[in-house]
C-alpha cells in the first residue's frame, strides 16, 4: 500500500528539551553502573568540591604570596601531608604549628561547612538533576509516547486513508458486484423467459403441427367435397337451364292463365249479375255521437241465414183492418248482408274482386246509398275525422274504408302484375254534386264557381275545368282525400251533426299496358258517396228554403238513379228476351241518364259495360225503421235488375 509521505509528518507536539550531552553521557554511562560506583564517584566529586575551597583558603592565607595550592594531585599529596602532621610540627615549631592547626581547624570547619554546603548543593543539584532527569525521562517518555502516538496516528491516518481507499474500492467493488449481479439476474431472467418462450413456441409448434395435419386432412376432405360439388354444380346448372326453359314455358302459360282468369272472373261477375247489392247495418251508436236522442231503441232486424249472410228481415209495426197493432215482417235477399259487427276488412273482402276488375279493364262503380247517418261515408272512407288535415295513413289504420283499401290493393296488384309485363298508371278526380251543380273538390279555388260540363267520348267521361291528379303512391291519396274533405259542402240537419247534403264522386282512372302481350286496358273506378236518401218530411228541411232545395235535388238525383237502373234492367230484358223480376218503367231503348247530373256523370259506369255495386247503409235504430224499409225496398228492386254484360274497355 502506498502511503502518502506528505501526510505522514510527525505531529507538532511541544518541543521537548534536549537532555544535556553530559547528562546523556552520564545516563549512558550510569546505565551500566552499580550503586557503589555511584557512591565512589560522588566521593570523587566531593573531593573535587572540597579542593576548590582549600585552594581559596590557601590564597587567603598566603596573602598572595602563598604558593598556589596544588591541583588534584597536589591535594592528594597535601592530605598525605596532613596525615603526616607530627612530622611538620617538628619541622616548623610548635606555635606556629598551633596557629596552623587552629587555622587548619577553622579551615577544617569552614571546609566542613563548605563541604556540607557543597554537599547540600550537590544533593540539591543531584535532586534537581534527578528531577530534571526524571523530567527529561518523563519528557522522553512523553516524547516517545507522542512519537508512538504520532506514529500510531500517522499509521492510523495512513491506515484510515488506505481504509477509505479500501472502502471506496470495496464500495466500488460492491457496486460493480451488485451491478454484475443485477446484470446476471437480468440475464438469468431473460434466459428464463427465453426458455419459457421457447417452451411455449415448441408447444405451439407442436399444436400447429397437429393443427396443420388436421387442416391438411380437412383440405383433402374439402377438395374431394369441392370436386363432388363441382359435379353437383354441373348437374344443377344443367337442371337450372331445364328449369329456366320450364319457367319460360310456365310464364307463357301463366300469361295465358291470367287472360283466362280475367275472362272467367268476368264471367263469374256476370253470373252474379253486373249490378249487385250489399247491405250493411251499422252498429247502434251512443247518443251524443251523431245527435240522436236518448235512449235509442233499436229496430227489429233479424239475419235469417247464418251460412250465406244474404237475408235480412225487418219487422215493422202495422195496424190491421180491425185496428189491432201487429208486427209485419219484411224479408229481403241481397248478394250480401253485413251485420253491425262486420268490420271494414270484411266488407272490403267481398268488394275486392269487383275492384280487381278495374285492372282487368272493366268500368266499375260502387255507390253507397242510405239515409243520413246510416254509415255511407264510414264505409267508403272510414271514420269521420274532426279535422280533415289530420287525415293520415295511421288514422285510417283498422277503420280505413273502401277507397283507401281499394287504392292500396290496386297499387299492390299492379306491382305484382309487373312480373307479367303489365305497367299501370293511376289518376284521381274528386267531384261533388251539390244542388245539381258540380264542385271540383281538388280545384284551386276554395269555392268553385265554374260551370262544369260533362261530355262522353269513346266510352270515357270528361268534366271541363276540373283537376285530375296523377297518383304515384297510395300515400298521395290521403292528401287528396284531406283536400277534398275540407272543401266538401257540409250542412247541419236534424239527422246528422255534419250531414253531407251532396253526392261525392271519387273517380280513379287506371290505364294498363302489357309490353309482352301488347294487351291494354283503360277503366274507371267510381266510388260514390250519395247524399242522404231520407224523405223530405224526415230531413227537417221543410222550414228552410235552402235545405228544401237541397233535399229536392237529392231526391231528384236518387230517383233518377233508380230510373236509370230500372231502364237498364228493361234494356237487358229486351236483349235477353227474359222477363225481369222488376217492373220496367222506361222504354228499353232509352236510359234517362240526363235526368240528373249524378246519372249523367256516371253514365259510363252504370251502363251495360260496367260493373255496379250498390252498398246500402242501414241504421239499426227504431226511429229510422220506415226509412230503412224504403231503402231496403229500393235496394231489392235494384238487386233484381239485370243490367247486361260488362265489356272490357281497351286503351286507345
Ligand atoms: N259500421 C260502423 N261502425 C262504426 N261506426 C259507424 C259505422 N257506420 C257509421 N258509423 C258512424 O256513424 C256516424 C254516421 O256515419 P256516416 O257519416 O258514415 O253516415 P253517412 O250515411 O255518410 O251520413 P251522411 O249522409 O250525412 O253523409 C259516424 O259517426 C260514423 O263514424
Amino acid at each position: 500500500m502506498e502511503i502518502n509521505k506528505q501526510t505522514i509528518k510527525p505531529s507538532r507536539g511541544p518541543t521537548l528539551p534536549r537532555a544535556p550531552l553530559h547528562a546523556m553521557t552520564n545516563r549512558t554511562s550510569q546505565k551500566g553502573r552499580t550503586p557503589s560506583d555511584q557512591i565512589a564517584q560522588s566521593s570523587i566529586l566531593n573531593t573535587k568540591s572540597r579542593e576548590t575551597p582549600v585552594t581559596s583558603v590557601k590564597r587567603r592565607i598566603s596573602g598572595g604570596s602563598a604558593k598556589p595550592i596544588p591541583s588534584r594531585s597536589t591535594a592528594g599529596r597535601s592530605v598525605s601531608a596532613h596525615n603526616q602532621g607530627s612530622g611538620v610540627k617538628r619541622i616548623v615549631g610548635d606555635g606556629r604549628m598551633d596557629a596552623i592547626e587552629t587555622q587548619l581547624a577553622s579551615m577544617q570547619s569552614l571546609f566542613d561547612l563548605e563541604r556540607r554546603r557543597t554537599e547540600d548543593i550537590l544533593i540539591r543539584e543531584q535532586t534537581e538533576r534527578r528531577q530534571q532527569e526524571d523530567k527529561v525521562r518523563q519528557l522522553e517518555e512523553d516524547l516517545m509516547e507522542q512519537r508512538r502516538a504520532a506514529l500510531l496516528s500517522a499509521e492510523r491516518n495512513s491506515r484510515s486513508l488506505a481504509d477509505d481507499e479500501l472502502d471506496d474500492l470495496l464500495r466500488k467493488h460492491q457496486k460493480e458486484k451488485r451491478e454484475l449481479q443485477d446484470e446476471i439476474d437480468r440475464e438469468r431472467m431473460t434466459v428464463n423467459s427465453l426458455k419459457s418462450a421457447l417452451e411455449q413456441r415448441s408447444t405451439a409448434h407442436l399444436t400447429m403441427d397437429s393443427t396443420n395435419v388436421a387442416l391438411r386432412a380437412q383440405i383433402d376432405t374439402l377438395k374431394s367435397r369441392i370436386e363432388e360439388m363441382e359435379e353437383e354444380k354441373n348437374e344443377v346448372l344443367s337442371h337450372t337451364s331445364m328449369i329456366r326453359e320450364e319457367n319460360e314455358r310456365l310464364q307463357a302459360s301463366l300469361r295465358d292463365a291470367e287472360s283466362l282468369r280475367r275472362k272467367l272472373h268476368n264471367e263469374v261477375q256476370e253470373l252474379r249479375g253486373n249490378i249487385r247489392v250489399f247491405v250493411r247495418v251499422r252498429p247502434p251508436i251512443s247518443a251524443g255521437k251523431v245527435g240522436f236522442s236518448h235512449p235509442v231503441p233499436e229496430a227489429s232486424i233479424r239475419y235469417t241465414d247464418d251460412l250465406e249472410s244474404k237475408r235480412i228481415e225487418l219487422a215493422t209495426n202495422a195496424e190491421s183492418a180491425m185496428g189491432t197493432a201487429t208486427m209485419r215482417s219484411h224479408a229481403f235477399e241481397f248478394d250480401r248482408v253485413f251485420r253491425p259487427d262486420a268490420s271494414q276488412a270484411d266488407v272490403f273482402a267481398e268488394v275486392e274482386h269487383l275492384i280487381q276488375s278495374v285492372l282487368d279493364g272493366y268500368n266499375t262503380c260502387i255507390f253507397a246509398y242510405g239515409q243520413t247517418g246510416s254509415g255511407k261515408t264510414f264505409t267508403l272512407e272510414g271514420p269521420n275525422l274532426p279535422d280533415a288535415d289530420a287525415l293520415t295513413e295511421a288514422n285510417f289504420a283498422n277503420d280505413e274504408g273502401l277507397i283507401p283499401r281499394a287504392v292500396s290493393m290496386l297499387w299492390k296488384t299492379a306491382n305484382d302484375l309487373q312480373s307479367k309485363g303489365w305497367q299501370y298508371s293511376f289518376e284521381g278526380q274528386m267531384l261533388e254534386i251539390y244542388n245539381e251543380g258540380i264542385n271540383d273538390l281538388l280545384g284551386k279555388a276554395e269555392v268553385d264557381k265554374a260551370k262544369h260540363e260533362i261530355r262522353h267520348e269513346k266510352g270515357r267521361t270528361f268534366v271541363s275545368d276540373t283537376v285530375t291528379v296523377q297518383l304515384q303512391s297510395p300515400k298521395e291519396l290521403f292528401t287528396l282525400l284531406s283536400r277534398a274533405k275540407r272543401r266538401r259542402q257540409v250542412a247541419a240537419t236534424l239527422m246528422n251533426e255534419r250531414s253531407s247534403r251532396s253526392h261525392c264522386v271519387f273517380t280513379l282512372r287506371v290505364v294498363g299496358r302489357n309490353l309482352e302481350t301488347l294487351e291494354s286496358s283503360d277503366a274507371v273506378l267510381n266510388l260514390v258517396d250519395l247524399a242522404g236518401s231520407e224523405r223530405l218530411n224526415n230531413s227537417g228541411s221543410g222550414k228552410d228554403a235552402a235545405r228544401l232545395k237541397e233535399a229536392q235535388n237529392i231526391n231528384k238525383s236518387l230517383s233518377s238513379l233508380a230510373d236509370v237502373i230500372t231502364a237498364l234492367g228493361g234494356q237487358a230484358k229486351s236483349s235477353n228476351g227474359t222477363t225481369p223480376s222488376t217492373t220496367v218503367t222506361n222504354s228499353a231503348a232509352h236510359i234517362p241518364y240526363r235526368n240528373s247530373t249524378l246519372t249523367w256523370l256516371l253514365k259510363n259506369s252504370l251502363g251495360g259495360n260496367s260493373k255496379t255495386l250498390m252498398l246500402l247503409a242501414l241504421s239499426p235504430l227504431l226511429e229510422h225503421q220506415s226509412e230503412s224499409l224504403c231503402s231496403l225496398r229500393f235496394a231489392s228492386k235494384v238487386n233484381s235488375t239485370v243490367i247486361g254484360t260488362a265489356r272490357r274497355v281497351r286503351a286507345a
